[in-house]
């Protein structure tokens, strides 16, 4: 069920693939705001419109103090590579331009070491045409610190991933990786889509993936990772509790997964408490907990020239949900 560990001398990491930047959380912390519940997902996606008229603003002072706090947690932890997904939307909103928001990622990441600390551009489902174009127009200028881009949102109220096509085509043809959150709330059917219209390499939680053997095999069969947040899950509804998550089906399966803390700031849990909570879930040693772990830095997004327009990488035009 877990595979056997990794040959030896393979270079240790412990890397840290899904972890939202969570900006006005810390905000809000930072003015000592009350906390707010998260009970569930309405609670949670309601939280995060960022249209809501108490929205705590965001500056790019902030941006830059908390790109330096989340290095400062991911090395306290030990991570050694860290794939922080950041929003623009909500800089942008506040004040920022573009070109701004983008060039203050590169500057506050592009030098760390320990952990190596590299950015997902998270756009979101309900985000409208104008700013989805005017973010596929932008893909190919993207400084180097950003090495993916991730789907993220209700998907429940906005299942439809076909927006998404251009901005993920250009990201493919970028050399940027490609993660969507899929299957957390919503049924199979919408990781299907998201390999299947949007190319993803990645699939962000994906617990309904584990309802279909079919499409575990499909995943195991091309290698793709599934981000796998136990904690969130449960705090958000999407598994009722940690024993009942289907982690031991995806590695019966032979599914790549990895640990994440996702929304630490919401939960309280770091990525050492998600890779106990597994060992406990599993029964498994730390060991092996570890090993999992390390193994899906084959799946890190590092940004590599494609070897051509139109390569494989690029996803499909059309497809049966297209
Ligand atoms: C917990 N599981 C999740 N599932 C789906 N989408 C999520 C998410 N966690 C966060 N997001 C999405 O990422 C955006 C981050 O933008 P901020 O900069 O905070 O505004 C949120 O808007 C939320 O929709």
């Amino acid at each position: 069920m877990i595979p056997s560990p990794a040959p030896v001398g393979r270079t240790p990491v412990l890397p840290h693939l899904h972890l939202h930047l969570e900006p006005e959380e810390r905000k809000r912390r930072e003015l000592g705001m009350p906390g707010r519940d998260f009970g569930d997902r309405h609670l949670f996606f309601e939280a995060h419109r960022v249209d809501r008229a108490d929205a705590v603003p965001v500056t790019a002072q902030d941006l830059r103090r908390f790109l330096a706090d989340v290095h400062t947690e991911q090395r306290e932890q030990g991570v050694d590579h860290a794939e922080l997904r950041v929003s623009p939307r909500r800089f942008l909103r506040d004040g920022m331009t573009w070109q701004e928001f983008t060039d203050t990622v590169q500057d506050c990441l592009a030098h760390l070491r320990a952990p190596v600390v590299r950015a997902v551009l998270l756009v979101n489902r309900d985000s409208p045409a104008p700013f989805l174009a005017m973010v596929t127009e932008r893909i190919a200028e993207l400084p180097p610190v950003f090495t993916g881009v991730d789907l993220a949102g209700d998907e429940i109220p906005h299942p439809d991933v076909r927006p998404a096509v251009p901005l993920f085509r250009a990201a493919a043809d970028s050399g940027l990786g490609r993660t969507v959150h899929a299957g957390e709330f919503g049924p199979e059917e919408h990781i299907w889509r998201t390999l299947d219209v949007l190319g993803a390499q990645r699939i962000g939680h994906g617990v309904s993936a584990a309802t279909s053997s079919a499409l575990l095999r499909r995943m195991a069969r091309d290698g793709i990772l599934l981000e796998v947040s136990l904690t969130s899950n449960v705090a958000l509804g999407a598994v009722p509790g940690p024993a009942a998550h289907p982690l031991p089906a995806f590695l019966e399966a032979g599914v790549p997964v990895a640990f994440n803390s996702d929304v630490p700031l919401h939960t309280g849990r770091t990525l050492n408490d998600e890779l106990r909570l597994a060992a406990d879930a599993l029964g498994a040693s730390p060991e092996v907990i570890r090993d999992l772990q390390s193994r899906a830095a084959r799946h890190c997004f590092t940004r590599r020239p494609p070897a051509h327009s139109g390569s494989p990488s690029s996803p499909p035009a059309t497809s049966a949900y297209g």
